[in-house]
């Protein structure tokens, strides 16, 4: 490894924008340089529906392979779009200060989802949206085809045929489109995807013992945070525990207040009849802080069992 990091990224301007961000942090951290390499990935060139290129790991599968030829040193992922299996070989380096994990709304008009008019056309391409849109407001029609990146996507409110899509607020807001939503909804009330709104720096399990390599370690532990680190670990943990595929509508949202955990996941029936909803908390005792990282094992075990229990498996 020379004194450079080589950071690879997709290539979208989303991916852009985050990467550039972060490595940014990573090398004053660790008192290297930073080079971006972009990776062209199948799930941006193909207009196919996700699902069929095999879920979201698309978009991880060729950075990884990168990383493991050596080609970059870490490679920044949005976290949502990894998949919860371990990849041999590599590990999570960091996972930074998560941004906003909301789900937003951006409509033409000023309008929100309680004053969209009924029948009007929502975009959507995830499961997990197009439930919970059929849970809230039945009357509307989803198009579920909305695919490619946040500009084409938004370009298609208005005179391009759709009343309104939804996104997440980190995409938008990371990429400085925040002027565009019409509403931010709640957590509490339309939890979003395990991980929604974090990225994942991965590094190879192997790691150069030089002095760069030291340096990189350092800047990574540097950027690491430690509550996001446990919140993701808890909501990943329920969409592994219910053993869903990355398309399954799965919606998990933890947070650490005052040195507690909680957690709340729902799975939903795809046309949005049913949806079951376990909250759980992990307190600590009078005598030591709470172990996050197992609290957050044991809140997402504690959830999943319930939503078995309840039938999850049959909705899901
Ligand atoms: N599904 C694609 C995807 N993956 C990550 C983000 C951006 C937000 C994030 O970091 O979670 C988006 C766009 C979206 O869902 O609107």
């Amino acid at each position: 490894m020379a004194d450079t990091i080589r950071v690879g990224t997709r290539g979208s301007a989303l991916a852009l924008a985050q990467t550039e961000q972060i490595a940014k942090a990573l090398g004053r951290a660790a008192g290297l340089e930073v080079e971006l390499v972009t990776v062209t990935t199948q799930g941006d060139t193909s207009t196919a529906a996700l699902a069929s290129l095999g879920g979201t790991g698309v978009f991880a599968s060729a950075l990884r392979e990168a990383l493991l030829a050596g080609d970059v040193d870490v490679i920044v992922h949005s976290l949502k779009d990894l998949p919860t299996a371990a990849y041999p070989g590599l590990v999570i380096g960091a996972i930074p200060r998560r941004a906003d994990a909301r789900d937003v709304l951006v409509a033409r008009d000023g309008l929100t989802l309680d004053t969209l008019p009924e029948g009007a056309r929502v975009g959507t391409g995830s499961p997990r949206r197009v439930s919970q849109l059929g849970a809230r407001r039945p009357d509307l029609v989803v198009d579920p085809g909305l695919r490619g990146n946040i500009d084409t996507r938004m370009s298609k409110v208005g005179a391009g045929g759709l009343d309104a899509i939804i996104l997440a607020a980190a995409g938008l807001d990371r990429l400085g489109r925040a002027d565009a939503v019409t509403e931010r909804f709640s957590l509490s009330d339309w939890p979003t995807a395990p991980g929604q709104g974090a990225l994942a720096l991965e590094v190879r399990e192997e790691r150069a013992s030089d002095a760069v390599g030291r340096a990189l370690a350092a800047g990574l532990g540097a950027i690491d945070h430690a509550t996001t680190r446990a919140t993701v670990t808890a909501e990943r943990a329920v969409l592994a525990g219910l053993e869903a595929g990355c398309a399954a509508p799965v919606a998990a949202s933890a947070m650490v207040d005052d040195g507690m955990l909680f957690l709340t996941a729902s799975v939903y029936a795809l046309d949005g009849s049913a949806v079951l909803t376990a909250s759980h908390a992990a307190v600590p005792d009078s005598t030591a802080a709470l172990d996050l990282l197992a609290a957050a094992e044991e809140v997402a075990q504690r959830a999943v069992d319930e939503l078995l229990a309840a039938g999850a498996k049959e909705l899901a």
